[in-house]
């Protein structure tokens, strides 16, 4: 069996714990009975995961298989990684979502997408990337009660990606305790107004709107100075024509939004102006997690 799972951008500014959406990079994850347990992993930041004394991956997948088939389980799981480590492309999403698939694929207990989202929010206690990477699409997802409920939008072929991903790691939950407990009502309405325009700019597929609603008062600009040269990738970035350009997730990596026709120009003026950033172009998945029997 393999499974894949995408890469996610959340927020999209704004819409914290609430907007997300799948990128076309995946991790993907081979899973071989065997008689003996074995890990294989391959791709992106291997020798750091190779080192840590579990893996995140196989605990979860574990506790799940043995909970539905009161089995140890006896497999040999090859990772071959794309998604960078706390980038703020949602590798711990992808790792958990891919994990609770595989469990209940393997175990051979019918399940709905739904049902993985809400297991998720035991390891991940916000929906924005956790949705995304089992939906694909342009996700918003509130959390209510202990339960996650979202709508999904496909995003059209004609949009590209350009992510731009700093050499330096932020881990999330240590960006999240940094945040300030309080803000003036002013800015939630900033918020509030800016992130129901994104919203309503993809379910109408109205998308030139975006190069003058986005903006957020709660988390971004606090988190960009920790990586100041963000300021200039998101001033470049929409002087070259994205629609929108906003931190991705927690960051370090900074995530823009353009039409097909314009994505060329804008990489080519952030690879020129970041030698030591990894800049890429990349498809939206409106897929989400993938399992091949
Ligand atoms: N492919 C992977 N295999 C195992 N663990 C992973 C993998 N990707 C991410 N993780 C776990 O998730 C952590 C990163 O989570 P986080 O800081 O939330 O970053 P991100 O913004 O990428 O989700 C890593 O330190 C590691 O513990
Ligand atoms: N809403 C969360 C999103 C974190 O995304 P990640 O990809 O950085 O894990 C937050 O802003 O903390």
């Amino acid at each position: 069996m393999v499974i894949t799972v995408p890469a996610t951008s959340a927020n999209l500014g704004p819409g914290f714990d609430t907007l997300g959406l799948a990128l076309n990079l995946r991790n993907e994850i081979e899973i071989i009975p065997s008689e003996k347990q074995e890990i294989e992993i391959y791709g992106e930041n291997a020798d750091f995961l190779k080192k840590l004394p579990r893996n995140y991956f196989v605990e979860i997948f574990t506790e799940h298989y043995k909970y539905l088939t009161d089995k140890e389980p006896k497999f040999k799981f090859k990772f071959n990684n794309k998604i960078p480590l706390s980038r703020g492309l949602g590798s711990s999403s992808a790792v958990i979502i891919a994990a609770i698939t595989a469990a209940y694929e393997a175990a051979q207990v019918p399940y709905k997408k739904d049902k993985i989202i809400n297991l998720a929010l035991n390891y991940e206690p916000h929906p924005d990337n956790i949705t995304p990477a089992t939906l694909g699409g342009f996700c918003v997802a509130k959390l209510r009660k202990n339960r996650v409920y979202f709508l999904k939008k496909f995003i059209p072929t004609y949009l590209r990606a350009v992510i731009v991903i700093p050499n330096r790691p932020i881990s999330t939950q240590r960006s999240r305790e940094a945040l300030k407990k309080t803000y003036p009502l002013k800015d939630v309405v900033a918020n509030i107004s800016s992130s129901s325009m994104i919203t309503a700019a993809f379910f109408s597929e109205k998308f030139d709107i975006l190069k003058y609603i986005v903006e957020d008062k709660i988390h971004q600009e606090n988190r960009m100075k920790l990586v100041p040269d963000l300021f200039k990738v998101r001033e470049i970035a929409l002087r070259e024509g994205a629609l929108m350009s906003t931190l991705s997730g927690s960051g370090s990596t900074f995530f823009n939004l353009a039409y097909k026709d314009d994505a060329y120009s804008i990489y080519a003026a952030l690879k020129d102006n970041f030698k030591d950033f990894n800049v890429k172009i990349l498809n939206f998945d409106n897929l989400g997690v993938k399992v091949y029997n």
